[in-house]
């Protein structure tokens, strides 16, 4: 039988990134708090289990992936071999799991989330096929086996199953609590170069000056929670032309500020892009003068909004575009 899912697969920004010390695994601690985005890519997987698909010319049987991926939007090509791409190791590690030995499963993803750009592109991909697959073999892709896969794959990718505002321990892969998400509209930008998450890792290490946040206990809603990241420092040194666009998007107007006057800028994660919060009152007119300045700048940019989902398996005719979506899904 073949089965055709399409699944939305959304970017993310850590509101907050605390990270710890370095670990006996050589992984660091770290307390993120992850916030989902309306700007997505979209993933379609296509399962088929049937005898012609996994008979081989020489009549054994067979388990394939194939991945292929368009990108859009100013992105550069994605130049990673298919079974290097997270979106592979993903179908490859779920069907291990769940003991699928035998089929066909292609992956096509549309890509509209830059990479190494610390938006989680990648990782929200890998989710997206685990939600895609698990719904092809009707397993519950909340599980403790499909969210032992996303740990696998990366501290990033179980967030994406969940969603929504979602606070992480250990390495950033447990959930620990979730917050009402935020609202609003927010403007991504990003230089042309990136950062490896490896190389802001080792750069936190030299750098060995451990900020800590305030206590988020109290907190309920993610639009309550300060802004703070203390990877940022070691990525600007990484890549020093990040803080001039952190500087840069600070002085723009339209920009939200907080109760201290400082401007809600951040670097996603481990960076490259940067994001800031959109002053609400015409947001919409605000964050597309700032899309324009980036863009004159030579920087990719977008605006968005904070989304209350993660990865979802769309539903229904029109599913295979993001247009043509049957319904509103944020
Ligand atoms: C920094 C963050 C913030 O959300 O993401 P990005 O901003 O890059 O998207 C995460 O911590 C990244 O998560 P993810 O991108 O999934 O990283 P992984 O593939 O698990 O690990 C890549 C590398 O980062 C380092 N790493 C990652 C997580 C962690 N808690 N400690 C680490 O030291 C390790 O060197 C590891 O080999
Ligand atoms: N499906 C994928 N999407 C994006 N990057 C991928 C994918 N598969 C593998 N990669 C590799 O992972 C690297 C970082 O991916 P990404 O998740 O976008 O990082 P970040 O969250 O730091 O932006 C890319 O440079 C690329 O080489």
């Amino acid at each position: 039988m073949k089965q055709t899912l399409t699944v939305f697969s959304p970017a993310k920004v850590n509101l907050q990134l605390e990270i710890g010390e370095r670990r006996t695994d050589g992984f660091h601690q770290a307390k993120s708090i992850m916030q989902a985005l309306t700007l997505h890519d979209m993933v379609t997987v296509v399962l088929d289990d049937g005898v012609d698909a996994y008979l081989n010319p020489n009549g054994f049987s067979d388990f394939a992936i194939d991945v292929t991926c368009t990108t859009f939007e100013g992105i550069p090509e994605l130049d990673v071999a298919p079974e290097s791409n997270i979106a592979y190791k993903a179908a490859a590690a779920l069907a291990e799991k769940l003991g699928h030995e035998q089929g066909h499963i292609s992956i096509h993803i549309e890509k509209h989330i830059p990479f190494e750009a610390g938006l989680g592109g990648g990782s929200s991909n890998a989710a997206a096929v685990i939600a895609g697959l698990c719904r092809a073999w009707g397993e519950d892709a909340a599980s403790e086996a499909a969210l032992d896969v996303a740990r696998a794959l990366g501290a990033d990718v179980p967030f994406f199953l969940h969603g929504g505002c979602v606070q992480l321990g250990e390495k950033g892969d447990v959930l620990e609590r979730t917050f009402e998400p935020a609202r609003g509209t927010v403007v991504l930008v990003k230089i042309d170069e990136g950062v490896s998450t490896k190389a802001a890792y080792a750069a936190f290490d030299e750098l060995a000056a451990v900020q800590h946040a305030e206590s988020t206990d109290a907190i309920e809603s993610a639009a309550e929670l300060p802004l703070f990241n203390n990877l940022a420092a070691a990525s600007e040194q990484v890549l020093p032309a990040l803080a001039e666009t952190r500087e840069w998007l600070a002085s723009q107007p339209g920009v939200a500020r907080d109760a201290a006057g400082e401007a809600e800028v951040l670097l996603c994660g481990s960076g490259s892009a940067t994001f800031a919060i959109v002053e609400d009152g015409d947001s919409i007119r605000k964050a597309a003068d700032i899309v324009a300045a980036a863009k004159l700048k030579g920087m990719w940019a977008r605006s968005c909004s904070f989304a209350s989902i993660g990865v979802r398996v769309l539903d229904g005719q029109g599913a295979g575009s993001n247009l043509g979506a049957p319904r509103k899904i944020w």
